[in-house]
């Protein structure tokens, strides 16, 4: 069956559109859900300054604790799926949705991420779509359509969905031709990745089997523990407050291993918060300056290894600024980037970000890369990381430093640094990982971040 718009409908009579509005339960809530899908989808504007608690959007700082929670869930389930969820409505519609009909788009999409995705009755989220679209002046002539297109959607949805999730590309045209042409063999494992949230990993101090034992996780291969999910603030678990471990995905914790032993080296860790690496290489030994360009940034550093019971010398400063007295044995450079290797915790990226943003980015990391190697010592060595999918802002930027520094040279990565990883070792030796790599049948316990990370020697 296939659905037209109604350009007149009868409607139904009633007191007072907002009175009605106010007696609808879960009304505010999904009008909140479709007003900061807009934000995201329409205005680039990140989901997690929208739903920060003290400064995030008004619509959804009025909401209760529960709401929130709801809210956040019916967002995420819409930008993971956004491509397929849209796949499906215009399947449904005879012709398309008018170009300027985007509120009536976002109605839709937001009903269509509970019915599709997520355990809430599907009748209600038709109830409440029908409701909003009621309610807004832009979509009042497509109450029926609303109506009749999400039914027909409960109806279709055990036979179509599984068709469309194998058949559509899970992302915007941008990030699909990246990913496509950057990874041929394994793009659609890494959209189909991006379909599902991301396990929790945490880096311990000491002892993993212990610590997963203690908290119902598993040993990753890298020696992380991975905890499939959690009831609760994280912060609540045990060892936290302890310093025992910190939160940290698997291939967030690669980087500032590839530098072997370090025990008494001095490193310079140049992007250092929030501090995950920074407390990486202080637990291996070294005596480490930490150098952040954001003083909020710092001081969630310098929380986070008071907490761990670590030590770094913290540094306020611009790194292309910044004149340390003397050169490092070793510098850690985990460079700003687009982040498109964290899609699977935050869904919002491939909406908010765009091909400008990663050609900027990777400018700016080939100029971060040139500084770095003139702080290390020659012989010292520099890794250079980041959490892209795109290889302009990885490997290109590594091709680019080689060809114009003939005393670097690129250094291997060694296998044994990094178990049950060691088909991430690219051909030219550097890092590459992504997401849908260490595969596991529960998707709870799959999945690492895209990361690169590739060594550099400063030659003497
Ligand atoms: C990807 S984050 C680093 C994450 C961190 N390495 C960790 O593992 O927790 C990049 C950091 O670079 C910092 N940054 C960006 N440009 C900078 C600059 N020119 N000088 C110093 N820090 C800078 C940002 O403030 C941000 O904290």
């Amino acid at each position: 069956m296939v659905l037209t718009p109604a350009s007149k409908q009868k409607r139904r009579p009633r007191k007072s559109a907002e009175g009605n509005r106010e007696q609808v339960p879960g009304l505010g809530s999904r009008l909140a859900a479709a007003k900061l899908l807009s934000a995201i989808v329409d205005r680039r504007a990140s989901m997690d300054g929208l739903l920060d608690p003290q400064n995030g959007n008004p619509a959804w700082r009025a909401l209760s604790e529960q709401d929130r929670s709801l809210v956040r869930a019916i967002l995420q389930a819409a930008l993971r799926n956004l491509p397929i969820i849209d796949a499906f409505i215009d399947l449904l519609v005879a012709r398309p949705l008018p170009e300027g009909a985007v509120a009536l788009r976002h109605t839709l999409r937001i009903a269509a991420a509970q019915i599709l995705f997520l355990d809430i009755p599907a009748h209600a989220a038709v109830n409440i779509a029908v409701e909003m679209a009621r309610g807004d002046p832009r979509n009042r002539r497509f109450v029926a359509l609303v109506n009749a297109l999400l039914r027909q959607m409960i109806r279709q949805k055990d036979e179509e969905l599984p068709r469309l999730q194998s058949r559509v590309i899970n992302a915007p045209a941008w990030l699909g031709e990246l990913i496509e042409s950057a990874y041929p063999e394994h793009a659609s494992a890494i959209f189909e990745a991006h379909r599902h949230p991301p396990a929790i990993d945490l880096t311990v101090k000491s002892d993993s089997e212990s610590w997963a034992a203690r908290l119902g996780g598993r040993v990753t291969p890298t020696g992380s523990v991975r905890l499939g999910h959690v009831d609760g603030p994280i912060t609540d678990l045990e060892g936290f407050a302890d310093g025992e471990w910190w939160v940290q995905d698997v291939a967030a914790s690669i980087p500032a291993r590839l530098f072997g032993e370090i025990s008494g080296w001095r490193v310079a860790d140049l992007c250092a918060a929030p501090g995950g690496k920074t407390a990486q290489l202080a637990l291996a030994g070294a005596s480490v300056t930490a150098l952040d360009f954001s003083a909020n940034r710092l001081k969630r550093l310098d929380e986070n290894l008071k907490r761990l019971k670590l030590d770094a010398e913290c540094v306020h400063a611009d790194l292309f600024e910044w004149q340390p007295g003397e050169a490092f044995d070793a510098v850690l450079l985990d460079a700003p980037c687009s982040s498109t290797g964290t899609i699977r915790r935050h869904p919002d990226i491939p909406w908010t970000k765009s091909p400008s943003d990663v050609a900027k980015l990777a400018d700016l990391q080939e100029r971060m890369l040139a500084r770095a190697l003139t702080l290390v010592r020659p012989g010292g060595m520099v890794v250079f990381s980041n959490c892209s999918l795109a290889k302009e802002e990885g490997e290109d930027v590594v091709s680019a430093i080689l060809e114009s520094h003939p005393k670097v040279d690129r250094r291997a990565v060694e296998s044994a640094l990094i178990p049950g990883l060691e088909d991430a070792i690219s051909p030219e030796g550097d890092l590459r990982t992504t997401p849908d790599m260490l595969p596991d049948p529960d998707p709870a316990y799959a999945g690492l971040d895209g990361f690169f990370a590739s060594i550099l020697m400063r030659l003497s």
